[in-house]
């Protein structure tokens, strides 16, 4: 037996500590991102606030289909721009304008 038969260090008993340091920049790349997404959210949904005041005073409705419609095709052009499933990323779009309509009737 060589020294280098008992080397364990391959064994897998987790990351390295390099790799370790790694996994965590990028954990702390996703939470800055996350917390970016969260600040749009609310972002949007202030926006949509504004929309909503708009419309009680010209007494429009709170659903808008065509404009739902115009939103979801650009989540779809903007996923397939940046290259990810366009499927997914209207559901949260989806998600996204529920949110401002339950906002926008509870405010009525
Ligand atoms: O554009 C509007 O009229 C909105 O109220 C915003 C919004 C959206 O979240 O994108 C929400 C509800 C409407 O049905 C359409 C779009």
């Amino acid at each position: 037996m060589t020294p280098d038969d008992t080397d364990d260090s391959n064994v897998s008993t987790g990351p390295d500590r390099t790799e370790e340091t790694n996994l965590d920049e990028l954990r702390e790349e996703i939470q800055s991102i996350d917390r970016e997404i969260v600040e749009l959210i609310a972002q949007r949904t202030y926006v949509a606030d504004s929309i909503a005041q708009v419309k009680r005073e010209h007494g429009l409705a709170t659903t808008d289909e065509s404009q739902e419609a115009a939103v979801m095709a650009r989540a779809g052009e903007n996923a397939e721009r940046f290259e990810v499933d366009a499927n997914m990323v209207k559901a949260i779009f989806r998600l996204l304008i529920e949110l401002n309509k339950i906002e926008q009737r509870s405010e009525r």
